[in-house]
């Protein structure tokens, strides 16, 4: 049986097949109200047969965007346009899912295609927050505030509210962002995080930022429904994060009621040089990780074909894939890689007004 489209359930959800859309920021929204745009990037990934369509990172505060056209869920304002989208989703046979986000040093900053760099405060940006008072620097040179107890437990409740808004507007898998350079991995990096209070310092301080946003989320997060974190796993950098502590940080959180590990790496700072890029460079981390942790994985990063993440899952290195970029060239990726595989296209791949696609 082809392992891609085997059935995955985690707690009372049940996904068609391996396949998931990453959550990809799009810089299409408008106070962080998802449009029409979103409604068909995502909409035709559901057609297309990805059994989870995860939407992109979505900022659980104005500050914590990365960029003005970021989504939000910061308001209760923001729910009936994201159901409107989970509603499509659902009706179409994908598991609807959301990215949870706080961009920290790193928000603020202007489209890829208008630069990706910080803007000022007089051209449409704000003043950042971060663990600590360095800028990410590069195109992100701004220095972000240094966050008080008193911030860090508004956003911690920023978290909570987003996540029970989430809840409201009808998705069913819930993925914190604890990776890529943003907030919660300023607070876990100690090459960005040089706090000398309970958050900075050693591991346990370090991660404390996480492992409190997890519990409160947790809490206001149905025990019957998946709840995730991408998590950067290492930092690539001498005395950055490294796997050995993400393991251990994995096991604290699965303790904690983590259902699935999204195995992601590094941008906690511009240097990218040691990232050993290739194919599906992270599938054997995510193995090491699921194994070590004892715990479903997935990950990202270069999947593109349909036997090379059939091996991943057959090998037991991950549970799912997620593909991003693949998925935004072909989004009936799904179905084409059934047939390469010879595996059964079976109808709920494609909706029934295509189906007479299929000769
Ligand atoms: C929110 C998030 O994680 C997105 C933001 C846009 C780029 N995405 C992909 C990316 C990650 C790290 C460095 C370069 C590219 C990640």
């Amino acid at each position: 049986m082809t392992k891609l489209y085997e059935k995955l359930t985690l707690k009372d959800v049940t996904l068609r097949n391996r396949i998931a859309v990453s959550p990809m920021c799009q810089y299409s929204s408008v106070d962080g109200f998802p449009t029409d745009w979103h409604l068909v990037h995502l909409g035709s990934r559901a057609i297309g047969g990805a059994g989870l369509v995860v939407v992109e990172a979505t900022a659980v505060s104005p500050e914590g965007r990365i960029s003005p056209g970021d989504s939000g869920i910061y308001t209760d304002d923001h729910v009936e346009p994201f159901a409107r989208i989970t509603r499509f989703l659902k009706e179409h046979g994908s598991v609807a899912g959301i990215q949870l986000a706080h961009a920290g040093r790193k928000a603020s900053a202007s489209r890829p295609w208008e630069g990706d760099k910080h803007l000022g405060n007089d051209e449409g940006g704000w003043d950042t927050i971060a663990p600590s008072p360095i800028a990410f620097g590069d195109k992100l040179s701004k220095h972000p505030k240094e966050m008080t107890l008193h911030d860090i437990e508004r956003v911690k409740g920023d978290f909570v509210r987003a996540a029970e808004r989430a809840l409201a507007a009808g998705f069913n898998f819930l993925e914190i962002h604890f990776a890529h350079g943003y907030l919660a991995h300023e607070f876990y990096s100690p090459l960005s995080n040089k706090r000398t209070d309970a958050y900075g310092g050693n591991f346990e301080n370090r991660t404390r930022f996480l492992l409190e946003t997890f519990a409160a989320v947790r809490q206001v997060w149905p025990e019957r429904f998946p709840l995730t974190a991408r998590l950067s796993v290492t930092d690539w950098i001498d005395g950055g994060v490294t796997i050995e502590q993400s393991i251990e940080l994995t096991r604290q959180l699965k303790s904690a009621g983590l259902d699935m590990l999204d195995v992601s790496h590094g941008f906690v700072t511009p240097d990218i040089d040691r990232v050993p890029w290739g194919p599906g460079f992270m599938i054997p981390i995510a193995g090491r990780i699921r194994k070590e942790a004892d715990i479903p994985t997935t990950t990202s990063w270069s999947i593109t074909e349909s036997q090379q993440a059939e091996d991943a899952l057959q090998q037991n290195q991950v549970d799912m894939v997620m593909l991003g970029r693949e998925l935004l060239r072909d989004p009936y990726w799904p179905y084409h890689a059934a047939a390469e595989l010879g595996a059964e296209v079976s109808s709920d791949l494609l909706p029934v007004q295509y189906a007479r696609a299929v000769d």
